[in-house]
């Protein structure tokens, strides 16, 4: 089949002004919906993320014995059935959620679990997860590679206990153990060792979920989250909109000097993306909170920045799309895990905005944007919803950018080409 062809995406000569309501967060609804699968009894999943993520932690779950029931904007999922010994295949497409949270839960049953993914899937960092479920005593066969394709030989118990993690490389290591392990015999007490663990606010997200369930997590020493083994209770949730990717949104505003209303904004959240308020505004932007909304303002120009984005990495792209078209240079610091994403996110990004004429250089740990006029070309995605969304930013105000597989998106975001053409154009 023939590749589609790049999508032009629309430019704006005015201001924004818009209002969104985006789908469902990914990392909540992944998280929801591994818990609900081991837990007491069935659970409801109001407004999940229905996205290429979401859909394939569905099918994982379900070819491990759960069952997740689609309704529309409601997924009841009944729990995994452990007793269940047929050896399973899991597809975890690109999604790191899957790749990391999954495993540990294979290992709670009596049979051989196969993971695999896209091609890109195969170069993403995994051997700690292959090395905590080994020194878990669980079985683990990779041939050696450390990454994927490899085979989790579960025996139906883990025992748990004390255990070392080296996560530098992605927090998705420890979400992906404490997840799992209220279902350990002695429960776990986990320790994050080696260079400092980024993305926090996904590890709080993933303690505040389990507590919400009744699991008692003891978080209280940095670096360390002792988990203790017990029920994981059914809960209903009502999953939060991904504030991640309200950010392309939000940085619409700021592109054009416009504004966005984003419904339905969390008061408070664990949500990575909760960033984009202080973001907007170190970007000369402003934001007013109405009711359940929050509006974004962009400034009469946008500054230049120099920002440590090690707790919130995922939102580099959309950062780093805004911080090329600013007034002055940027720095952007403490993501070198980007190069473990869905793709090597800093050298995509520095080859992407120098295609079309800007001066980016990559660092040890992140980015430095010298914003110089840039010009259209085909702006390169590299299977990485994010550099989609950084490509349409940077469209706004750069004529003639076509964006090569903008379908990309539909990994956290069905539909997004045309909503946000509907939006902004
Ligand atoms: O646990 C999660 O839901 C996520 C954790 C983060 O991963 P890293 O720590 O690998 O950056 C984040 O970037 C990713 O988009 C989602
Ligand atoms: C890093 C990301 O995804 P994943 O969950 O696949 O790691 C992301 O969505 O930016």
């Amino acid at each position: 089949m023939n590749a589609p062809l790049p999508w032009l995406a629309p430019t704006r000569d005015t201001p924004v002004d818009a209002q969104v309501l985006v789908p469902g967060s990914k990392s909540l609804t992944n998280r929801a919906l591994v818990l609900a699968a081991l837990a007491d009894g069935p659970s409801t999943l109001t407004r999940p993320l229905g996205s290429r993520d979401t859909q394939l932690m569905a099918a994982a779950l379900t070819s491990l014995g759960a069952q997740v029931e689609k309704d529309g904007m409601t997924w009841r999922v009944t729990p995994l059935d452990r007793t269940s010994t047929a050896p399973v295949s899991v597809d975890c497409g690109l999604a790191g959620t899957v790749m990391r949270f999954v495993p540990p839960l294979a290992a709670l049953r009596s049979a051989p679990a196969t993971f695999d993914g896209d091609p890109h899937a195969r170069r993403r960092p995994m051997g700690q997860t292959i090395a905590t479920l080994r020194a878990l005593g669980v079985e683990v066969d990779d041939e050696g590679r450390g990454a994927l394709p490899f085979v989790v030989r579960g025996t139906g118990v883990v025992e748990g206990g004390p255990l070392e993690v080296d996560a530098s490389a992605s927090s998705q290591f420890v979400s992906a153990l404490l997840l799992a392990a209220p279902a350990f015999a002695n429960g776990l007490d986990l320790r994050h060792v080696g260079a400092t663990l980024p993305s926090l606010p996904h590890v709080e997200m993933t303690v505040h979920e389990l507590r919400r369930r009744g699991v008692e997590v003891d978080d209280s020493t940095p670096d360390r989250w002792v988990v203790a083994p017990g029920p994981i209770r059914a809960l209903d949730v009502e999953i939060e909109p991904d504030l991640s990717n309200a950010g392309v949104f939000v940085a619409a505003a700021v592109a054009t000097g416009g504004r966005m209303r984003v419904r339905g904004w969390p008061e408070r959240t664990q949500q990575a993306g909760d960033a984009w308020r202080a973001l907007v505004e170190a970007f000369g932007g402003s934001v007013e909170r109405d009711g359940a909304d929050l509006v974004f303002h962009g400034g009469s120009s946008i500054q230049g920045v120099d920002l440590d984005l090690h707790d919130v990495g995922e939102l580099t792209p959309v950062v780093a799309a805004l911080a090329a078209l600013a007034d002055g240079p940027s720095r952007l610091r403490g993501v070198a895990h980007l190069r473990g994403h869905e793709t090597d996110r800093l050298a995509a990004l520095a080859t992407e905005l120098n295609r079309l004429g800007g001066d980016v250089t990559e660092t040890e740990d992140g980015l430095e944007i010298r914003p110089r006029p840039l010009h259209g070309a085909i702006f390169e995605t590299y299977d990485d919803h994010r550099m989609a969304h950084a490509a349409v930013v940077l469209a706004l105000r750069v004529p003639e950018l076509f964006v090569e597989n903008v379908s990309t998106t539909v990994k956290t975001y069905p539909n997004f080409a045309p909503v946000w053409e509907r939006l902004v154009a």
